[in-house]
Order: structure tokens, then sequence, then C-alpha cells
């Protein structure tokens, strides 16, 4: 499996050659430095249970240097010690030194660091391999520790929820997803589920398992296996430029908070539900920043639901058990200045940043409702409480969920029916951002949720009844159902004959007018032939004229005979004649057609 959420870039920072500790605690390479601590390899790493129950389990990891921090030669600030993770100031540089640490801002406020040390559920040191004094975790023994722990929890029917935190480039995604050669909790989880659901030999469960995989990017949700929904508004984003689907978040009064029209799909395999998450991270926004070459740029929340029926033979009575898996990879807290960001980054950046202490504010408000005491941590005083309004103070302290979409989105994993672990990613090179890191982790330990079983036992002869009921529901809805068919297709033929009758109507209205217009025209045409006959009939009468007028009286008086003796040419009076003619017959074939048209 490729690191599944972003293609298998070059780009990405290969790591550096592990170091032993021994070298690279607490000084650079052969530096006279001493660590302050000494440590003691007495590492457990073996799965222990959630301590109280309804507490977040909190762990850390510590990730190896980036090539880019062995190049600048940075120095290990982090120590682990069985549970413990101590992180140390950097130490003063001599003046001669290229040494450089990993931020000016260190040596600006070296005054205010001291060495601080917290206690957590594990504290997993991934910094290198070769350390005599802590052993290496491995994406096995994280999955061991928290993610297989998690799945019994899931298949006792409560609701899970693990969530990756730490500032960016600190091994999130990593963590959370890995690579190919080291498959992170996601698909380890996937995985272990179907071997989980194949080795159940009972006969009497069955398991059905669905996925769903979504973003917030820039405070908005965006589906990740929404492609196979073309009728889904979409909007352009993603590492790849895919068209993705923005949902909107709703509350159920009963369900909590849940992203509306979200693309869910049963899956029968893990390789069937790896292609899923593989091809979800394709769409994930992901950009290359100077923290880290592929950098989330969301937080990408993926969630299986596994629902198991089981029936008892001997009574028929089913129990319903349905869990939800949520695993969460957020995206990285960072300084402007530490990212490079501008423009589009910097908004996402600010955006990723403002969800991110909205969870502080949560987690802090959680955490003084719980009471503040984590184990292993010293607690608050009840003065701070009170002014919290913790239970000291006798008020409840308002959670901000609504202040972010991701917080909203993650309420009952944060503080309601679910369990729920976090994972504290640190780099070991920054004093700042992983000691801002281990206090939101030391604080979240204080947090407790109210898990509970999410199970419906239902005897034999009550779900009888209930699908007796169901039967009769069905049955009803079927008969409205047919009865409205009927009533519209009733309704469509009375459409039909009033569309009929309406056409009809159209039809004689539409032969009026043309009637009415033909009419018109043939009497417009009428005036016309009369016009024209007058001016024939004048035309005619001055020829006649003309002809009269050249009558004579030819011969003696006596016999009064006239003969006509044309005063004009015979070619004049024919050409006359030949033009008189043609426009009789003008008029004749006007006259004919103007027959035709009326008995048309
Ligand atoms: N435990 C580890 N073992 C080996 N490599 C690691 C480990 N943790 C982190 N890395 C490497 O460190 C680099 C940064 O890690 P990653 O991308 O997981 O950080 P991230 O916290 O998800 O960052 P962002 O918030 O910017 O997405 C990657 O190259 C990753 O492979």
């Amino acid at each position: 499996m490729q690191r599944l959420n972003r293609s298998p870039s070059p780009r990405k920072e290969r790591l550096s050659e592990a170091r032993p500790m021994s070298s690279i605690a607490f000084g650079r390479p052969g530096s006279s430095l001493r660590p302050k601590y000494d440590i003691f390899p007495d590492f457990d790493l073996q799965p222990h249970k959630t301590p109280g129950p309804g507490n977040v389990k909190v762990v850390v990891r510590v990730r190896p240097f980036l090539p880019r921090e062995t190049a600048k030669e940075c120095i290990n600030l982090i120590a682990m010690k069985a549970n413990t993770t101590t992180i140390n100031p950097p130490p003063p540089l001599p003046v001669s030194t290229t040494a450089t640490l990993s931020g000016h801002r260190q040596l600006s406020t070296r005054r205010n660091m001291e060495p601080k040390s917290f206690t957590f559920d594990h504290s997993f040191w991934s910094c290198d391999h070769k350390s005599p004094a802590s052993p290496y975790a491995d994406q096995g023994h994280v999955y061991d520790c928290v993610g297989r722990e998690f799945l019994d929890h899931n298949m006792e029917g409560y609701h899970t929820c693990i969530f990756a935190y730490g500032q960016t480039g600190s091994g999130k995604s990593y963590t959370m997803m890995g690579s190919e050669a080291e498959p992170g909790l996601i698909p380890r989880t996937c995985t272990d589920l179907f071997e989980r659901i194949e080795k159940m030999t009972n006969a009497n469960v069955t398991c059905t398992v669905r996925v769903s995989y979504f973003e917030v990017y820039n405070e908005q949700v965006r589906d990740l296996l929404a492609t196979t929904k073309p009728d889904a508004p979409a909007t352009s984003g993603g590492a790849h430029g895919q068209s993705l689907h923005r949902l909107k978040v709703r509350e159920s009064p009963t369900e909590g908070p849940y992203v509306e029209d979200l693309s869910e799909f049963s899956v029968k395999s893990a390789n069937e539900v790896l292609k899923y998450l593989g091809s979800g991270n394709k769409a994930r926004s992901v950009a290359a920043t100077k923290m880290n070459d592929v950098s989330s740029r969301s937080h990408a929340v993926f969630t299986l639901v596994v629902k198991q029926v089981i029936t008892d033979p001997v009574t028929d009575a089913t129990e319903e058990k349905t869990s939800r898996i949520r695993l969460v990879d957020l995206a990285g807290s960072e300084r402007a200045n530490s990212t490079g960001a501008t423009g589009q980054r910097l908004r996402e950046g600010s955006n990723i940043n403002k969800s991110l202490t909205t969870l502080g504010r949560v987690i802090a408000a959680l955490a003084d409702n719980s009471g503040g005491d984590a184990p292993g941590s010293p607690g608050k005083s009840p003065s701070k409480r009170k002014a919290a309004g913790g239970p000291g103070s006798g008020e409840s302290v308002v959670i901000p969920y609504r202040d972010s979409v991701l917080t909203w989105l993650l309420k009952d994993s944060l503080g309601g029916n679910s369990r729920t672990a976090m994972v504290a990613c640190i780099s070991p090179t920054d004093y700042d951002e992983t000691l801002s890191t281990l206090r939101y982790a030391d604080q979240a330990k204080s947090i407790k949720t109210r898990a509970v079983v999410n199970q419906d036992i239902v005897s034999a002869a009550d779900r009888d009844k209930l699908l007796l009921e169901m039967q009769e529901r069905i049955n009803n809805l079927q008969s409205i159902l047919s009865q409205q068919k009927q009533e519209q297709e009733h309704d469509h033929e009375k459409g039909l004959g009033v569309e009929k009758v309406k056409s009809v109507i159209r039809y004689y209205e539409d032969r009026a007018i043309a009637e009415e217009n033909k009419r018109k025209a043939i009497q417009a045409e009428n005036l016309a032939i009369k016009r024209h006959n007058k001016l024939l009939s004048d035309h005619l009468r001055e020829v006649t004229n003309k002809t009269v007028g050249t009558l004579q009286v030819v011969g003696d008086k006596d016999d009064e005979q006239l003969r006509i003796v044309p005063t004009l040419s015979y070619e004049v009076l024919h050409t006359e004649f030949q033009e008189l003619l043609q426009d009789i017959a003008g008029f004749k074939a006007n006259l004919q057609r103007d027959i035709a048209m009326y008995s048309s």
C-alpha cells in the first residue's frame, strides 16, 4: 500500500538515517553537551486498557529527523522513559558553531525554557532505531497499543474515535495512514476488522460494514467518496483537481451532528474498504509547504460503521450492536513564517489554525467540565477550576463545539458517546511547537466521555410483533402509494382531456384569425382591383378620346359619310392597344386568382 493519502511523491522528504540516541539526545553529534536526564530502557510497549472508564486515551509519538533537520544539524530535544515524555530546552549555541536550532525564536525566548515532563498512556519513541534507551515503536507497535484495543471496543458495541494531532510535519499522516510498506492505524484497523469478521465462526452472527470518508477544508465539508454521485453539486478541489462535493452539517436530536447526503458504501472485504480509502486519499487536499512536502491542508475523517446482528438460535431473539469507528487525520497547526505560506496556502493555514484553536478551547472546556484530574496529571487547582466554571464551581462550562465545523462534527467523539484516543505527534527538534502539543495532550487526558454500548436486544416475540407492525406499516404505505398513483393517473387523464379541449379551442381560434386575415387581404385586393379598373377605364377613355378627336368628315356634306381618318400613326395606336390588351390580361389574371382565393 502506498502512503494512502498522497501519491508516493518523490518530493516527500526521506528520513535521515536513524542516529543513535547516545549521539542525538540533548546535543549535537560530537558535542560536549551532556544529556540533562539519564534514560533507562524500561519501556512498556505492552497494550494496556484505557485507564479510568471514559477517559480519553492520550499517546505521544516522536518522529525521526527529517533530512532538512539533519542537514541543519538540529538537536534532539525529546526523551522518553516508560510512559513519560520529556522535552528539554535547546542548548545555548557556542558563538563559533554553525549548528542552528529550528528557529531564531528559540534563542530569543530561551530564558523561559526549561525541561518539562508529561506522563501519557504511552510514549512512542519513533525517532531512531538504535537507541539503547528507547525501543523503537514502529507502526505495528502503535497499532497494537491503540488501534487493536479500540477495535476490541468496537466489537463490544462502542463508538470510538482516534485522532492524530500535532504541528505540521510531525507525523500525523504517517501514523494514521502510513505507507505501502508501513501501513498506519487506518489501514491496519480495516485489515484487522475484516480478519476478525472472517474468523467469526458463529453462524448466528452476521456482520455488515459501511464506509464513508470526508474532509473539512477551509471550513467546508467535502465528500471524498462522491465521485460516484454525479448529480451532487460539485466544487473544484482536491489534490488531483477532481470535483468534490460540498455538504452541509446538520444536527439530529438522537444522532448528534452529521454530514447530510454523505456517500456511504457497504463493504465486504478489507481490499474493498482499502480501495475506497485510497480513492478518497487521492481526492484529499494536500500541498507542498516549507515544513512538509506533502502537507495535509484539510482534516480528514474516515468512518466505518460496523453492525453485528446476533441471533439466539434457542429463543430466536436478536441482538444488534452498532459501532462507529472514526479515524481522523487532522491538518497540522502551523506558523505562517515557518511554512512560508502566502495566498491560498495562507488562507488554508489560517482556517486550519482556526479549527485547531477551537479544538483546543473545546478540549480545555471539556477538561474543566471533567474536573481536570486526569490519571497521572497534577490536576488543576480548585480556584482555576472554579474560574473556568468546572464542577468545582457548580456551573457547567459551555463547550464551543459550534465555533468550527471540525469540532461540531467531532462533538460526540470529544465529549459524548465515544471512546476516544488522541495521538499527539511531535517533532524532535522544535521546542515551542512540541511543548504546545504536549500541553494540549496533557489537557486532553482529563476529558471524560460517556461511551455506552450501542445495542438493541429484541426477543423473538417482540421481534415478531415489530415485524408485524412493520409489515402493517408497509401495507398501509403501499395502499396509500397505489391510491396516490391512481389519483395521479386520473388527474393525468383529466389533465389530458382539458389539454385536448384547449388545443381544439386554440385550433379554432387560429383558424378564425387566419380567415379574418384572408378576408382583409381579399378586401384590400378588391379595392386595388377597383382602383386598377378605374385607371384602366380612364386610360381607355383617354385613348378613345384621342382617337375620336381625329375623326374627320370626309367627302361632301350631302352624303354625310364620315370616315375616320386617324391623325395618329398606326404604330402609335397599335402600341397603345397592345399595352391595353396586356393590362386587360393582367387584370383578368388577378381576377382569376381572387376567384380561386374566394373559393378555397
Ligand atoms: N514515525 C515515523 N517514521 C518514519 N517516518 C516518519 C514518521 N513520522 C513522520 N515521518 C515522516 O515525516 C514526514 C512528515 O510526516 P507527515 O506528513 O506524516 O506529517 P503530518 O503531521 O501529517 O504533516 P501535515 O500536518 O503537514 O500534513 C514524512 O516524510 C513522513 O514520512
